[in-house]
């Protein structure tokens, strides 16, 4: 945490502080199956847009620094975007360790990314520092007509296992920002 604040000189040379700064560092991680949205939802909160049909695997690992404001207080999220195919796990789970956030995405769409979810906590457990703020989002909430997953068995998996839960659109962005700053704070 980096304090600072912002102050008008008096005219007996006295500093009078009028705007404390405080600055929160948040390393944040995206996890989850290849292909639900984890790049798009990052692009989405990073530059407010979604590139469609644009699915290129990330490979290993790239970050996004952005400042978020939450209660007045700037906080600075470092967002590690994790690839989510098997072969570039042992990567990933070295950054792990650090994160103090991180966002467990499944597709709605898609059942397995779904039933994968419970394989994904069992790593971060094993992985991740004890106080890690973990947050289920049930990604491409768009997709109604393909929707496969209901919205109430996305609830019961986060009550499972006590982490909060929303449905977000890296499409149409919905949920999105409420999401990472959700963690932020
Ligand atoms: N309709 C819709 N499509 C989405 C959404 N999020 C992602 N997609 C599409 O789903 C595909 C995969 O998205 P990515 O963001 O590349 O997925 P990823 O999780 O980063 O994949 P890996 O990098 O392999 O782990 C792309 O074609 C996206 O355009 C969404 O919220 N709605």
């Amino acid at each position: 945490q980096v304090s600072a604040s912002l102050g008008v000189k008096q005219s007996d040379g006295r500093w009078e502080e009028r705007f404390p700064v405080t600055s929160h560092f948040v390393l944040t991680i995206l996890v989850g199956d290849s292909g639900v949205g984890k790049t798009s939802l990052l692009v989405q909160f990073d530059q407010g847009k979604f590139i469609p049909g644009s699915f290129s695997a990330t490979v290993g690992i790239g970050f996004t620094n952005k400042v978020v404001t939450v209660d007045n207080v700037k906080v600075k999220l470092q967002i590690w975007d994790t690839a989510g195919q098997e072969r570039f796990r042992s990567v990933t789970h070295a950054y792990y360790r650090d994160a103090q956030a991180l966002l467990l995405l499944y597709d709605i769409t898609n059942k397995s990314s779904f039933d994968n979810i419970r394989a994904w906590l069992t790593e971060i457990h094993e992985y991740a520092q004890q106080d890690v703020v973990i947050m289920l989002l049930g990604n491409k909430a768009d997709m109604a007509s393909e929707r496969v997953i209901r919205r109430d068995e996305g609830e019961k998996l986060a009550r499972e296992h006590s982490v909060p839960f929303m449905e977000t659109s890296a499409k149409t962005g919905v949920n999105v920002e409420l999401a990472f700053t959700a963690v932020a704070k």
